[in-house]
């Protein structure tokens, strides 16, 4: 997949695609089936199927910390979008500036004379533009007018649930993390680098990878079992902590995982850490003792779930 890095940087040879606008955060089932759908028609128009998206996602410019909390952060959805055969990733820079665009720019700029769309798919309460003008009637408009044509996304139905990235935080924040598997299609994977902390954590005999979440808002919080890897490596099987660590005065939200069965360096290393199961809430120990009894008990759950999976 091409992932092209702002506006800017669309080249005449990106004219022509079947297109689909969103945030896709997540990329959960309901988004897989619109990308489906897009693929499809690709092949029949014999052109690249292509995603436009924001970032930040508009929620986090016009309302910042207020936003709801990112599922996936824009290499997360890079991987996932990819793994569904998104040929081009349209990854546009959400200032006030482009917020504030007429509409009829977007459609004839962007749309039409930029990225030459032959086929879009949108949701049919999509809105853009200044004040929000521009509607999914003006687009089927423009289209008829343009040479292009315009569908909606519909609704992907999960038991009796339309599946949607609110719907995956609000399990996610329940600590349901097999429910949430389900409506995303795959893990929910948390992704950073390995940075350096406070060094306690080898002192009382659980040394922690510290990973940056990068993102203002998390989903999740709590104690969870977890499998880490990165790049080629084996699998890795351990217990994360994701919150603000109060027993140590943490001030910033951090995921710190515990590996079982290794004792190598992992600092600098970009690493994936999916979400198994959610073992407890953070809560602040009234000693370092305490905590580190605590997180064996963890660690014992979390084998214990382990071996029960393996079985
Ligand atoms: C499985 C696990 C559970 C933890 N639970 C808590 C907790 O409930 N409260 C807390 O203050 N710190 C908790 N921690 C500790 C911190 O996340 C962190 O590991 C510790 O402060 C060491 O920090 P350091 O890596 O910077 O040395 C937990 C750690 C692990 C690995
Ligand atoms: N079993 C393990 N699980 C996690 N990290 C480990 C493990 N063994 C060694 N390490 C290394 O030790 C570091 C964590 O040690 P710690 O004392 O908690 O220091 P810091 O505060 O810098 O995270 C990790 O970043 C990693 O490089």
């Amino acid at each position: 997949m091409e992932l092209i890095r702002g506006i800017h940087n669309i080249l005449p040879s990106h004219h022509g695609c079947v297109l689909s606008i969103g945030n896709f955060d997540g990329v959960h089932r309901g988004h897989a089936e619109v990308i489906r759908r897009l693929v499809d028609k690709a092949h029949h128009f014999q052109l690249p199927a292509t995603i436009m998206t924001f970032e930040p996602q508009p929620q986090e410019l016009f309302r910042g910390d207020k936003a709801p909390a990112r599922l996936s952060l824009l290499r997360d959805k890079v991987r996932l979008l990819d793994e569904l055969e998104v040929d081009r990733l349209l990854c546009v820079n959400f200032t006030p500036a482009f917020a504030s665009q007429p509409a009829q720019a977007f459609i004839e700029d962007l749309l039409v004379n930029k990225l030459g769309v032959k086929y879009l798919v949108v949701g049919d309460d999509f809105c853009f533009g200044k004040g929000r003008e521009g509607t999914f009637e003006m687009l089927v408009a423009a289209g008829k007018e343009f040479g292009f044509t315009v569908v909606s996304t519909q609704s992907f139905i999960l038991g009796s649930q339309r599946v949607s990235s609110t719907l995956v935080r609000e399990q996610l924040q329940l600590g349901n993390l097999e429910q949430a598997r389900r409506l995303l299609g795959h893990p929910f994977i948390l992704s950073g680098k390995v940075a350096h902390g406070q060094k306690i954590g080898r002192t009382i005999g659980f040394p922690t990878a510290n990973i940056a979440l990068k993102r203002k808002v998390v989903p999740v919080r709590g104690v969870f079992a977890v499998r880490l890897f990165w790049d080629d490596s084996d699998i890795y099987e351990g217990v994360a902590n994701i919150g603000f660590r109060p027993t140590v005065q943490g001030q910033v939200c951090q995921l710190e995982v515990h590996l079982f069965d290794f004792d190598g360096d992992l600092y600098g290393k970009r690493v994936e850490v999916e979400l198994v199961a959610k073992i407890r809430d953070e809560q602040p120990f009234e000693s370092l003792d305490a905590l580190k009894k605590q997180i064996l008990n963890d660690a014992n759950e979390a084998k214990a779930l382990f071996s029960f999976d393996a079985s």
